[in-house]
């Protein structure tokens, strides 16, 4: 049986195409999507047909934050059913080499990613995918929420990573929907002043809204001068940095406390940023990166079931996977911090 499916085939040229719908095999569930978060590597992949090495050279189906329901269920599959909403985590890690075996799974060399050539994602009808990546979301949480569980699920990663817990001051550099999702997953760890920075007005004002203790547009203010006011010369215990501009990059060991905590998440198009790395010895600091997530999805769900985080705050808009370049164009506007698809029922 065919299946509607949306296809990059060169920059900025979705082509709307059949493709046999899947069985799902052993282990496996075959879910019909019903929504698909607009991510930037998801932007960036249709302007340029690539990010660094990933080069989309056959017909790419993107998105790769999706959450819908369960049709079909593979033999061995025990804990979902037809019905079920599910989440879906979109890297399948090998589960064999060094770092799977480490239980460190986000970075396994041979993951097979949705949406990263040469591998599908989900703006399909239907997604055959392991089982044990698809999360069962329960009644209070709408496959909306599910399908943010992914970004959410990168800020709950950066919060781990960060140690974020109970009292910290933290500055969350950008305001994008990483940069909303670690102000939330560090509130609900218990930071008690999330700082935000952005140079858009209207997404600080969001952050504010999603409980940021202040927020500095570091195209008016100076961003270690807002930081020393705020914590009286101190700085902040982590800084989570989720803008990729170079800027605040640098800025990092400036704004941080002596024997704080950088997690650096934003990826820079300048491979050239400097660090202070004098700063970084006299003031002890810990310098991490922070890439996808591990672990994350049962926590994503079960702090959405509990009402402790809210993700819906950042979806600017919905539209059809019919109109798919239409929602691209529009996910690109500066104000836009989530666009979401949605595939109707054919
Ligand atoms: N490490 C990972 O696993 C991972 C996962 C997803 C995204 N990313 C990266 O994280 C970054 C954020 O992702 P996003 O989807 O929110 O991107 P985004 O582009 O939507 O958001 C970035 C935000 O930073 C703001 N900004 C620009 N200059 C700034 C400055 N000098 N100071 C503070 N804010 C500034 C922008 O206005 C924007 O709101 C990107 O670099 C992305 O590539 C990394
Ligand atoms: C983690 C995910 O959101 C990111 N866009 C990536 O491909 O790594």
């Amino acid at each position: 049986m065919p299946m509607h499916v949306v296809e990059l085939t060169e920059p900025r040229n979705f082509e709307h195409s059949k493709r046999p719908r899947p069985t799902p095999n052993s282990g496996e569930v075959l879910v019909q999507i019903r929504h698909v978060g607009i991510c930037g590597s998801d932007v960036h992949y249709f302007e340029h047909g690539r990010i660094g090495d990933y080069v989309v050279e056959s017909p790419l189906i993107l998105g790769h934050e999706s959450a819908g329901e369960v049709v079909e269920v593979g033999s061995g599959v025990d804990h979902l059913s037809p019905g079920d909403r599910v989440s879906l985590e979109p890297g399948i890690p090998c589960g064999e080499c060094a770092r799977c075996r480490a239980g460190t799974y986000n970075l396994c060399p041979d993951v097979v990613f949705m949406a990263t050539p040469p591998d599908d994602g989900a703006f399909a009808e239907f997604v055959s995918w392991d089982a044990d990546f698809a999360y069962r979301l329960p009644e209070p949480v709408s496959t909306r929420a599910g399908a943010l569980c992914e970004p959410l699920s990168v800020g709950i990663h950066a919060t781990r990573r960060g140690e974020i817990g109970l009292g910290d001051t933290v500055l969350v550099t950008g305001a994008g929907p990483i940069g909303m999702m670690v102000l939330k997953a560090a509130r609900a760890a218990g930071a008690s002043d999330v700082l935000v920075s952005d140079v858009v007005p209207s997404k600080l004002d969001r952050a504010r809204n999603a409980g940021a203790a202040t927020t500095v547009n570091v195209a008016d203010e100076d961003l270690t001068d807002a930081v020393a006011a705020f914590t009286d010369g101190e700085g902040v215990d982590v800084v989570v940095e989720a803008s990729g501009a170079a800027a605040a990059i640098a800025s990092t060991t400036e704004v941080v406390r002596r024997g704080g905590t950088i997690v650096c998440i934003g990826l820079s198009q300048n491979d050239d940023i400097p660090i202070a790395t004098n700063e970084l010895v006299d003031k002890e600091l810990d310098l991490r990166g922070s890439f996808r997530f591990r672990n994350t999805y049962h926590t994503a769900i079960s702090l959405l079931e509990q009402g402790a985080i809210e993700v819906e705050d950042i979806i600017d808009f919905e539209m059809s996977m019919r109109d798919l370049t239409a929602a691209f164009e529009r996910a690109q506007e500066p104000d836009v911090c989530k666009g979401m698809v949605e595939l109707p029922s054919e």
